[in-house]
């Protein structure tokens, strides 16, 4: 997959299938856009391209707070995610005020007349333009629009996912993104306590603008270096010690190495339990324990 500016220079001219969105965490709903582009792309020897934006459109039209700059995922699982979904050229552009007065027909002679468009797919809510446009503003090519997926009798969508996450319910996340809830980060010092109490727990921090989970703990898999591991999360201030910071920790199962300054990723596989404030460090320990029996075999 080529990752490109979107210019009228750098674009390709081979004919393509043309997806149109944002993708906030590529989840069912969405992969099913690309289902559509792969079946169209065979049948028209096309490759797919997707004309998307860095950052949430909102932030142009809303107040601004922090949530607004955070997604589903990092810039590079997004990017590994298209790659996955069978793109061969993702084009950005920033989403800006003055994008947002284009027109569609604007848009349609500023953006889709310079790339050689097959077909163009679009999800069921699509806009595009000041004027809202839609499947009928792009007559002009062969343009598909994919119905909503639902689950469970409700849409499938990247505020639904981002409420499972803050809700705690990875399970719900998962489902729904048809992967499992990932952050990726760097392995920091802590107190250097957990080695004291049997459980070493790598401190991670994460530099990507993404959702942590509801504070408490979790069954999870973590990335190191290219190996897999099962392990146990805690998100919380650990109370029982008086912790001031919100940390993200993982005790890493039959594991036994150094591993600050490397980058990991967590997957979030179950939510177990909220953090306790325990009145001493052997009940915490002794919880601790079945944390990990859990978690071993889930
Ligand atoms: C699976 C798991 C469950 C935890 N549960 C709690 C808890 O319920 N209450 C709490 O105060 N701390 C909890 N902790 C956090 C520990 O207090 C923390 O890992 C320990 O203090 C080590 O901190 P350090 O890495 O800064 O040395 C948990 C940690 C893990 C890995
Ligand atoms: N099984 C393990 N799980 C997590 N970290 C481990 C494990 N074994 C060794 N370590 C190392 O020990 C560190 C955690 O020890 P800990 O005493 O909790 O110190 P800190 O407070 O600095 O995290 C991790 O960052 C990692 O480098």
């Amino acid at each position: 997959m080529k990752v490109f500016e979107f210019n009228a220079q750098n674009v390709d001219n081979a004919p393509t299938i043309l997806v149109l969105g944002y993708f906030d965490g590529l989840h069912r709903g969405h992969q099913t856009l690309f289902d559509k582009a792969r079946e169209l792309a065979a049948e028209k020897k096309a490759t797919i391209s997707v004309l998307t934006f860095p950052e949430s459109p909102i932030l142009v039209f809303e107040k601004f707070n922090e949530n607004l700059l955070k997604q589903l995922t990092s810039k590079e699982k997004r990017n590994q995610l298209f790659e996955e979904n069978g793109v061969d050229f993702l084009y950005f552009t920033d989403f800006t005020s003055h994008f947002a007065k284009l027109t569609s027909h604007d848009f349609i002679e500023k953006y889709l007349k310079k790339l050689a468009i097959s077909a163009i797919v679009i999800g069921f809510d699509y806009q595009f333009g000041s004027d809202h446009g839609s499947l009928a503003q792009l007559s002009e090519y062969d343009a598909y629009q994919v119905s909503e997926l639902t689950d469970m009798g409700e849409k499938i969508s990247s505020s639904r996912i981002r409420q499972a996450i803050i809700d705690g319910d990875v399970t719900l996340a998962n489902r729904l993104l048809g992967y499992n809830y990932e952050i990726s980060g760097l392995v920091v010092h802590g107190e250097a306590r957990g080695r004291t109490i049997g459980y070493p727990t790598a401190n991670i921090e994460s530099k990507s603008m993404q959702y942590l989970p509801l504070i408490g703990v979790y069954v999870v898999d973590i990335a190191v270096g290219d190996k897999k591991y099962r392990g146990m999360a805690s998100i919380g201030y650990n109370d029982t010690f008086g912790g001031k910071n919100k940390t993200l920790e993982v005790n890493i199962f039959d594991f036994h190495d150094e591993i600050y300054g490397e980058t990991v990723t967590v997957y979030f596989l179950k939510f177990i339990r909220g953090m306790i404030k325990f009145d001493s460090v052997d009940a915490l320990i002794t919880q601790m324990d079945d944390d990990e029996k859990i978690s071993r075999y889930f």
